[in-house]
Order: C-alpha cells, then structure tokens, then sequence
C-alpha cells in the first residue's frame, strides 16, 4: 500500500490545528492538556511527525505557559500578524509580540483573511517578510474558489498566489517556509478534495518552487493540505507524494479527532 509510511521525501510531515475564532484561554487550556495526554497514551513519535496547534491571540499566553511548564512536544503558532513591526496600528499584532510568546509558526493568507478582510496578495507578501523579520516560520495558505476549479484554472490560480507571495524571500527563507494549499471550497464545506486534486496542486506548488530556487531546496519545503480534513479521510491524502500534512480547521478544535489525524499512520498499522 503506498501509505505515507513509504514516504522517502525526508520531509517531516506537520499536522497544524487552526482553531480560527473559537476556544477562549480556558478551552484552550483544556483542549491542549487533553490532546497532549491522548497523543502521549498514544505513543505519538513527536520527531516523526510534528503537531502544531494554532489557537486565537488571547490564548497564546495561556498555551506557552502549558507547553513551556509541562515540556509539551506541541508546537506553537498564530493565525494572523501584521505587516508591520511596531507603531499606531490599533488591533493588530506584530510578530515580534508572537515570537516573545513561543510562537513557531504563523499562518499567512488563509482565504478567510483575503476574503473577508480583503487581504490583498501584496499585503500578504508583506505579511511573509514580516514572520521573517522575527524568526517565524510562514504557513503561506494559498488555493483556488470554487468558479476557479470549475474553470480548470486552478494550478495557475495558486501559482500566482504563490509567486506574489514569497517575491524577494532568500533561498534561506524560501527553504524553511511552508506552503498550505487549501481549496477555498473544500474549507469547511465538508467537501474534501479528493487526494488526487490535492497532489496536483501540491506537485506544481513544489515545482514553481523548483524554477524559482531549485529542486533540492523545493523538495525539502513542506505542502499541507487543507480542507475538510478528518481522520477517516487523512490517511489517503497523506499517501500522495507531494502532500506532508494538514492544515485542519474545524476537526483541530476536537482533541480526539485531531489526535486521529496527527497519528494517521497508526490507521495502516505504522506506529505514529
Ligand atoms: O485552516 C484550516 C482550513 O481553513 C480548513 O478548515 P476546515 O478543516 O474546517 O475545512
């Protein structure tokens, strides 16, 4: 069975929990003790497979302090920062601020955020360098609406996205950062993209990366998939070549789902 046991990539796959806006600091405080014991009873390899939770910005503190006090394997991150490093931005975040408080990662450009905040691909551009500026580690969401994959016009879709995105990055940089590719109408639909669709896109993600620095540092960036993705379906997506993960929006914020998922290889017998 070509499971991601197979894998030879070297890449070490990441399973990320977006909780986008729910779960306030106790929840999360919950929610995090729960998913380290269940992954623990589990005997979740740490090192072969990487989990990284994402909670709201009020949250932060609270997570830090569980992950930092009881030497927690999770890894840490944001769903959003500014642009902008400091100064008279009123709400907004500023990486500095995030990379004080443990963060790892942060996703950048989720379509929520261009959707409804009308984040433009020059801002998210800005956003990317920002993560840099303070030793955060980019999760650059890119993925086509719907009208887009009805038109057939997906992979250029995602290439530009791509391409805006990590215009100026150094091949240091653009090495470390990783790229999530989330069908807009996969999100939270509970219509996955079938793990065919998902390696296409992947693939030609690693390839644009491939022309732009080349193959070695392309082969070592990691691609997560995003979009209604669940334990019963993980297993499968995971098995294509070019996908190492997922970014899990509503099935992060259940704590023995999320663990399912994170230990997607134990589904074909492979310990995880
Ligand atoms: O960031 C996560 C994605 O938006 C996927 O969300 P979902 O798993 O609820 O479809």
């Amino acid at each position: 069975m070509a499971d991601s046991a197979s894998k030879t990539s070297g890449r070490t796959p990441l399973m990320a929990g977006n909780w986008k806006m729910n779960l306030d600091h106790l929840q999360a405080a919950h929610l995090v003790q729960k998913l380290d014991w269940t992954l623990r009873d589990g005997r979740h390899d740490f090192s072969a497979v990487e989990v990284a939770v994402l909670p709201p910005f009020t949250d932060l503190r609270t997570v830090q302090t569980l992950i930092d006090g009881d030497k927690l394997q999770l890894k840490l991150g944001a769903q959003d920062l500014s642009q902008h490093d400091s100064g008279a931005y009123t709400g907004e975040i500023s990486g500095g601020f995030l990379a004080r408080l443990g963060c790892t990662y942060v996703v950048v450009g989720h379509s929520e955020r261009r959707e409804l905040y009308g984040e433009t691909d020059e801002v998210v551009r800005d956003k990317v360098q920002a993560a840099y500026r303070h030793d955060l580690t980019p999760i650059l969401c890119v993925g086509e609406p719907l009208e887009v994959r009805q038109s057939g016009e997906q992979v250029p879709h995602v290439l530009g996205q791509l391409d805006a995105a990590i215009e100026g990055l150094t091949p240091e940089q653009a090495g470390s950062i990783v790229i999530a590719y989330e069908p807009v109408w996969a999100i939270g639909t509970g219509e996955v993209a079938t793990p065919e669709d998902a390696q296409e896109v992947c693939a030609a993600i690693r390839a644009r990366l491939a022309e732009r620095y080349d193959q070695q540092l392309a082969d070592g960036v990691r691609v997560l998939y995003g979009g209604s993705v669940k334990a019963a379906n993980v297993a499968a997506i995971m098995a294509q070549t070019d996908v190492d993960g997922a970014l899990v929006g509503g099935a992060s914020i259940d704590p023995n789902e999320f663990a399912s998922i994170c230990r997607y290889r134990s589904h074909h017998g492979a310990d995880a």
